[in-house]
Formats: C-alpha cells, sequence, structure tokens
C-alpha cells in the first residue's frame, strides 16, 4: 500500500513482547495497516529461569520491520516515526564496544534472583525500596538480575566499573540497536520497574544501587515516553533516518493506547498473564493491599503515575486446558464449551502455576481444583478455569479500589483474551462494572505509535488520541448481586485453601 501525499502518512510500532516481536503500521485513525510478527527461542536452563538471546530479539525485529516493509508495500519515507514497546522488567547487559551481550537477557518471569530477594528483605531493606520504587523486593523486577549478572560472569563487575558494559530493558536495547549505538536511553514507564529507580525524585537511586552493586556507568539515561531520541541509522533496513519518538513498557502504553487518560481510568490487558492499572494522575499512591505503585509515562514535562495489579496466569490458563489437559483444541473452543452449562456447579480451578500475584504475592504456593463431584464434566472444569480470570481481576479490582479510594465504573479491556464474550459477560456480572472492550485490540502498539505520534506532530494531543477510542462492545452486569457474592466468596474459599496447602 502507497500513498501519493508529501507527508508522512503512517507511524510505525515496534512491540517486543515475551515470546514474539511485532512491527504494526498504523494511519492517522489510528487503524491497523499492516503487521508482521515472529517469535523467538525461549532458553530454560534451569527449573524456574527463563532467558532470552537479545541478538535473537534484534534478529527478530529486524526480520518483522523487513517483512512489514515488503507486504505493506509502504517506503520506509512514508512513516513518520517509530514508537517502541517492551516486555518489561527483562535485563540485558552488553559490551558498549563490541555490542555483544555478555550474558543472556534474563526475562521477568524468571526466578533465579530469588536468593538475592531473600538477602535483601533479610536485611531489612522492604521498606526501603517500597518506598523508593513502589514495587516489592521481588525477582520479577530487573536490578537483582543486573547483579546476577555481574556476580556470575567472570570479569563484568570490573568491566562495568570502568563503563565497558551497558544495562538495559529491551527498548534501550532496541532503541540503541536502532541508532548504531549513538543512544543508551529508556524512558520513565521501563526505569520505573528496575527497582533501582527513585519514582518520586526521578531519578536512579545510589543508596539502592549501592545494596545492590550496580555502577551508575550502565545505566541508560532516563528520558519521557514521547520525543525524539535518536534516528534510524539510513544503512540499517530502512534507507532513512526515520526518529524514534516513543517508548513505553507495554502495560503503561496499553493504558495509553486505551485512551485512559484521566485519573481514575483503567484497562485490564488478558495475554498469557493478566495486568490492570489504573491512571492515579500525578499522584504516586502508596499501596496497602498488594499493589505496585509505577510511572504510567512522562508526557509534556511531568510524569503521571498509575496503581498496577499483576496476574502471573490468565491466557497461559486457556493455553494447559488446550496443550497440558488437552481439553479444548483451540483456545476459542474454550467459550463454546462453558456456555455449555449455566454454572460451574460449584467447581472452582486455581491456576497458580507459578504462584500468586496481586494481592497474594506468594509465590511458593500451586494449582488446585475444588468441588469435584462424580457430575463435573469438561465442560464445568473449563468454564471454571476461564471464570479464575474473571475472579482474580476482581481481587485486583478491589485492591485497587480500597488503595485509590476510587470507584470504578467502567472497566476497559484489551488482550488475547477479550474475544471470549462469554468471559467478558461473566467479568462484567462479578465486578458489577461496564467492560469495554475497543475495537482496536492491539492497544500496547496503539499507545506507543501515539507517544511517537505526538511527539513528531502526526497528532496534536491527548485529546485528538481520546475521540479515537472507539467501543467494539460494552458488558453490562447480568447478574443478580446475591449470586455475584456467593460466587465470588466461594472463590476466597479456595484461594484460602490453596495457600494453606503448601
Ligand atoms: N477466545 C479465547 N478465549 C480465551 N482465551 C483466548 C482466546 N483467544 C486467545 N486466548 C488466549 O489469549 C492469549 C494470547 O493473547 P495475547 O494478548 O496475544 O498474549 P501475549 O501478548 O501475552 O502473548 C493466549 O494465552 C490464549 O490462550
Ligand atoms: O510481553 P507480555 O505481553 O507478556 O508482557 C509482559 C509484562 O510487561 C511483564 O511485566
Amino acid at each position: 500500500m502507497t500513498t501519493t501525499g508529501s507527508k508522512p502518512s503512517y507511524m510505525l510500532s515496534l512491540d517486543q513482547g515475551t515470546t514474539s516481536s511485532r512491527a504494526i503500521l498504523f494511519d492517522k485513525k489510528g487503524s491497523i495497516i499492516h503487521t508482521a510478527q515472529q517469535e523467538f527461542k525461549q532458553y530454560f536452563p534451569k527449573p524456574g529461569w527463563v532467558e532470552h538471546d537479545a541478538n535473537e530479539i534484534w534478529l527478530s525485529i529486524q526480520s518483522v520491520i523487513a517483512t512489514l516493509l515488503s507486504e505493506s508495500g509502504v517506503q520506509s519515507t512514508e512513516i513518520a516515526g517509530i514508537g517502541i514497546t517492551n516486555q518489561r522488567e527483562t535485563a540485558v547487559v552488553w559490551d558498549r564496544h563490541t555490542g555483544m551481550p555478555v550474558y543472556h537477557a534474563i526475562v521477568w518471569q524468571s526466578r533465579q534472583t530469588a536468593d538475592i530477594c531473600e538477602e535483601l528483605k533479610d536485611a531489612g531493606l522492604s521498606d526501603l525500596f517500597r518506598e523508593r520504587t513502589g514495587l516489592l523486593i521481588d525477582a520479577y523486577f530487573s536490578a537483582t538480575k543486573i547483579k546476577w549478572i555481574l556476580d556470575h560472569v567472570e570479569g563484568t563487575r570490573a568491566r562495568a566499573e570502568r563503563g565497558d558494559l551497558l544495562f538495559g530493558t529491551m527498548d534501550t536495547w532496541i532503541i540503541w540497536k536502532l541508532t548504531g549505538g549513538k543512544a543508551h536511553v529508556t524512558d520513565y514507564s521501563n526505569a520505573s520497574r528496575t527497582l533501582i529507580y527513585n519514582i518520586h525524585e526521578l531519578k536512579w537511586d545510589e543508596e539502592l544501587m549501592g545494596h545492590l552493586d550496580i555502577p551508575a556507568a550502565m545505566l541508560p539515561e532516563v528520558r519521557s515516553s514521547s520525543e525524539v531520541y535518536g534516528h534510524t541509522q539510513e544503512s540499517l533496513f530502512f534507507g532513512a533516518a526515520i526518529p524514534i519518538a516513543g517508548a513505553a513498557g507495554d502495560q503503561q502504553a496499553a493504558l495509553f493506547g486505551q485512551a485512559c487518560f484521566e485519573k481514575g481510568m483503567a484497562k485490564n490487558t488478558y495475554g498469557t498473564g493478566c495486568f490492570m492499572l489504573m491512571n492515579t494522575g500525578n499522584h504516586a499512591i502508596p499501596s496497602r493491599s498488594g499493589l505496585l505503585t509505577t510511572i504510567a509515562w512522562g508526557l509534556n514535562g511531568k510524569v503521571e503515575y498509575a496503581l498496577e495489579g499483576s496476574i502471573f496466569v490468565a491466557g497461559s490458563a486457556i493455553q494447559w486446558l488446550r496443550d497440558g489437559l488437552r481439553m479444548i483444541k483451540s483456545a476459542k473452543d474454550s467459550e463454546d464449551y462453558a456456555k455449555r452449562v449455566v454454572s460451574t456447579e460449584g467447581v472452582y480451578v486455581v491456576p497458580a502455576f507459578v504462584g500468586l500475584g496481586t494481592p497474594y504475592w506468594d509465590s511458593d504456593v500451586r494449582g488446585a481444583v475444588f468441588g469435584l463431584t462424580r457430575g463435573t464434566s469438561k465442560e464445568h472444569f473449563i468454564r471454571a478455569t476461564l471464570e479464575s480470570l474473571a475472579y482474580q481481576t476482581k481481587d485486583m479490582l478491589q485492591a485497587m479500589e480500597d488503595d485509590s479510594g476510587i470507584e470504578l465504573t467502567k472497566l476497559r479491556v484489551d488482550g488475547g483474551v477479550v474475544k471470549n464474550d462469554f468471559l467478558m459477560q461473566f467479568q462484567s456480572d462479578m465486578l458489577g462494572v461496564t467492560v469495554e472492550r475497543p475495537v482496536i485490540n492491539e492497544t500496547t502498539a496503539l499507545g506507543a505509535a501515539y507517544l511517537a505520534g505526538l511527539a513528531v506532530g502526526f497528532w496534536q494531543d491527548q485529546a485528538e488520541i481520546a475521540a479515537q477510542w472507539q467501543v467494539d462492545r460494552a458488558f453490562e452486569q447480568e447478574m443478580a448481586a446475591d449470586l455475584q457474592e456467593k460466587l465470588y466468596s466461594g472463590w476466597k474459599k479456595a484461594v484460602n485453601a490453596a495457600i494453606a496447602f503448601k
């Protein structure tokens, strides 16, 4: 597809996810023009460890760009700018002279730094880290992954102290590669997931870095989420110097893509896991209920904050029904099976395969099924697995309302799972709020395109973007309140029993 106009007509989003990289081209209306996607290898060197090869990720990025350009017929001169969004927390360390990573990237899911976290907690540092970063001490976040690499890969600490090594999350790595090593930057939203970034003073926190022996010389410069960080090297595939003009972690980008610009607006993304973010404006609200306080984005000279709830197993529970239990042939089938019964008849599935996130934060609890009878069928089991996503989301929403004092009336949803109408209706029933599914479900990539587009004048302001958001379907509560309460109290009993079983 080409255009005749002289002005560039598209924004390009590069979405570097946990299992695949995607390039998506958007037009001025925020509609998708073309998509290219490529999966890359997951490395599991030991139980609980998850790693990626950063060079393979870079190759996947180059490949999706090349595919997108050739399949769409769009010329690089028609692209006004590039926005980057990424799996968050995943950490890579590389040599600034050779560009070679010193070790695999350690992925957000990886538990290999759990011991380092225990040491920090035993040293009584939990409150300090929580107050400064808004996060919990957990292997999920980047900083202990950096320490692990410097502790385990010979010679790296000395090289890092000499300034020869650089650290980055995937946004930083890709921007560094795209600019031919000219820009070593990240944005506020990604920095806020490292566990060494002070989200109140907006600076790398030297005291926290000291507790983890992380040298300042390896850290990227933290910039806003919407500005030109550099241009693509002309010698690369584009053959043109295109501005790289926006970056945000994928969940924050989805909040932006859902146009949740007002304080109290929230979105929930149902992918492999499930991440709910509520915009809390210029307020970093501390959580008492197991949520994270995080930076939503930096824009127009200020940062905005969010409260975040994290569920580690959501769509992957449906994959488990398909690949592990072989109960369904495709994820889509789950809806047909669930609708064949009117309830689970008291069956609850607690999919705590890798522990529980918000609000329980218990990595030792494991999955459990309750309420089986001789009459339990595959339909009940599948329905109960789907319902578990809605119950976990209710847990998050309650924590969010408790911490923020804001009562939600609407929840915007996105991600692969939200195609499931049964689940979205059940979700609305369980929350008692309107669940809104937008026309453009690729909100993560769209958010990155919007952030970059604002920086290069492709879109004028947030009001223009908010006006583009369109609902595909709104689900309203239909279930009676007493039934909703009864079902949810059954879930609470099931979760607590699973926790007690460890
Ligand atoms: N109709 C459906 N019902 C329930 N789950 C679904 C449906 N379609 C896809 N999924 C689930 O959605 C997930 C993929 O969503 P996606 O947003 O692409 O995830 P991610 O970005 O985390 O890889 C898979 O785990 C899959 O099982
Ligand atoms: O790549 P995703 O979509 O699984 O998202 C991962 C999250 O950013 C982890 O915090």
